[in-house]
């Protein structure tokens, strides 16, 4: 039998569908589970796709049946098990073998992987796919990080497997190590964001207005038709009209509200604060999921503190006031966008890998969980204002922002007067008004800090005194 073009580990929820992905596009793959009946199932299952699948039950077969120099995409639970995969793979591989991470790897570990491997003739790239399931089987958005050379020679498999954007396949080499899953990581915490908006805005449909989940479902469905086009507005609208087959209620109403979690999104928000770039709609957005994993304590303190003592919402005009919610999204969606694009240029400078943004933005346009009309719009604008320091003073996006953002006021200061919890909302709001205006309140700030600490200061007239006079008074002229 001809040897595989190429390997993969892991048959589980992304390994599998990746793998019958990559034999469709006329790839032969071998495939290898750490359960061996998987492996079995996988193959049982695969149909006709079985023609490019060589199914492998030991690691040492597995490796014998791709042709070298080997691609091997290791597709499993992130972390120490990817350490131990490529400790049992060592043995069995050769000078230019080149081994890809394609699970949700903190970049950190990538990095040392890559170096790991560098002085040992086989290649390492670490390689972020997003997509889901069905992304996976039928074409995800691909970032891959590693060097220019390895890339290369996994660019043509990879192109035939990825989503296409009208025509253009959306994967990329991003740059050196870290660099795709680094850029993974920030996808996820923008998704985190995204969804937590869109949650955040269902609270404000069913308990502000007493919407129903299916009448709340239509909205989302309309404004999918819209300027919010998007992957997560489209299944939001069909999760909110889908019914519990056990009880008949809308089965969004019987789902306990405590979100999981794996890590992307903390370690995104570690990141931007490790970059010292405020990311507060995606630490807004990690917050809220550990709030409501405080399920017990939630409902202890709801006894304790009752909800707030408010009228019901008040909105003359329930029709205009959908359709400020409908702006407001879409505002606080441009402020998570930009805060993810900041962290990713400010990691750029820092780990030197140069990441291309509109590449980035074009990538993600299909394929990926973010994937949406939105992203189109991304990457235009960094492609017209490569330098720009932030997403939101580009024309275009400083345009979109200043017809939005009274909405999004109006939107968050409606839900706070209504005791509605909007953290994500509010904070991509209080991010415009921190960021546009040019006279903040951190000289208070810089005072106490002298005052207390001798930190000192810089003043606005540029004179070389950097300490106050504390305790002097004003005197009679202030
Ligand atoms: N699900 C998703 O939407 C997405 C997931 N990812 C990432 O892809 C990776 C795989 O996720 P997913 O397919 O969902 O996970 P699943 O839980 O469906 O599958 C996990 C796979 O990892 C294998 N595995 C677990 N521990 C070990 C180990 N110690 N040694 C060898 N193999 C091991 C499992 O093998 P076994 O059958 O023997 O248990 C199985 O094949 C993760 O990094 C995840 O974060 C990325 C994008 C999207
Ligand atoms: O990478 C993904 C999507 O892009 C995975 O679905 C990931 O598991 C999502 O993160 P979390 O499980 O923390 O919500």
């Amino acid at each position: 039998m001809a040897q595989a073009e190429i390997g993969l580990i892991g048959l589980g929820v992304m390994g599998s569908n990746l793998a019958l992905n990559i034999a469709e596009k006329g790839n032969k793959v071998a495939v290898f589970n750490r359960t061996v009946a998987r492996t079995h199932e996988f193959y049982r299952e695969a149909g006709a796709l079985r023609d490019n699948i060589v199914p492998c039950d030991t690691i040492e077969e597995f490796v014998a049946a791709i042709r070298p120099p080997r691609p091997i995409i290791i597709m499993i639970k992130a972390g120490d098990p990817v350490d131990q995969q490529m400790q049992q793979l060592r043995p069995y591989l050769e000078k230019n073998d080149i081994l890809i991470d394609a699970g949700n790897a903190n970049f950190r570990d990538t990095m040392r992987r890559f170096d790991a491997l560098k002085d040992t003739g086989l290649t390492f790239i670490g390689m972020g796919v997003s997509g889901g399931e069905e992304g996976a089987r039928h074409g995800p958005s691909i970032m891959v990080g590693g060097t220019e050379g390895s890339w290369k020679r996994v660019e043509k498999v990879l192109t035939s497997i990825a989503a296409q954007y009208n025509g253009e396949p959306c994967v990329a080499w991003l740059g050196e190590n870290g660099a795709g899953h680094f850029v993974k990581t920030i996808h996820n915490g923008i998704e985190y964001a995204d969804m937590q908006m869109i949650a955040e805005i269902y609270g404000i449909l069913r308990d502000g207005l007493k919407m129903s989940a299916g009448e709340i479902g239509e909205v989302f469905a309309d404004w999918n038709k819209g300027r919010l086009n998007s992957y997560l507005i489209e299944i939001t609208a069909k999760v909110l009209q889908a019914a519990d087959p056990i009880s008949g209620k809308p089965i969004v109403d019987v789902i306990l509200d405590q979100a999981g979690q794996k890590g992307t999104g903390k370690w995104s928000v570690i990141e931007a604060q490790n970059l010292g770039v405020p990311a507060t709609a995606i630490e807004a957005a990690v917050a809220a999921r550990g709030i409501s994993s405080m399920k017990g304590e939630r409902e202890a303190a709801e006894k304790v503190l009752g909800l707030p003592p408010v009228a019901p919402l008040s909105v003359s005009d329930r029709a205009a006031f959908i359709k400020d919610l409908e702006l407001a999204l879409l505002a606080a969606k441009i402020g998570a966008y930009a805060q993810g694009f900041a962290v990713m240029a400010a990691a750029s400078k820092e780990y030197k890998w140069n990441l291309p943004m509109p590449t980035i933005a074009r990538i993600w346009r299909a394929g990926c969980i973010i994937r949406s009309q939105f992203l189109d719009e991304i990457t235009t604008a960094f492609t017209k204002n490569p330098d720009a320091v932030n997403l939101i003073v580009t024309p275009a996006f400083a345009a979109m922002l200043k017809e939005t953002d009274a909405a999004l006021r109006r939107v968050v200061s409606t839900a706070v007067l209504g005791g509605l919890p909007v953290p994500a909302l509010a904070s991509a709001l209080g991010y415009f008004d921190s960021y546009r205006r040019g006279r903040g309140t951190a000289n208070l700030i810089q005072a106490q800090r002298d005052f207390f600490g001798a930190h000192g200061f810089d003043r606005i007239d540029g004179a070389d005194s950097h300490h106050g006079p504390w305790g002097s008074g004003l005197g009679t002229g202030a």
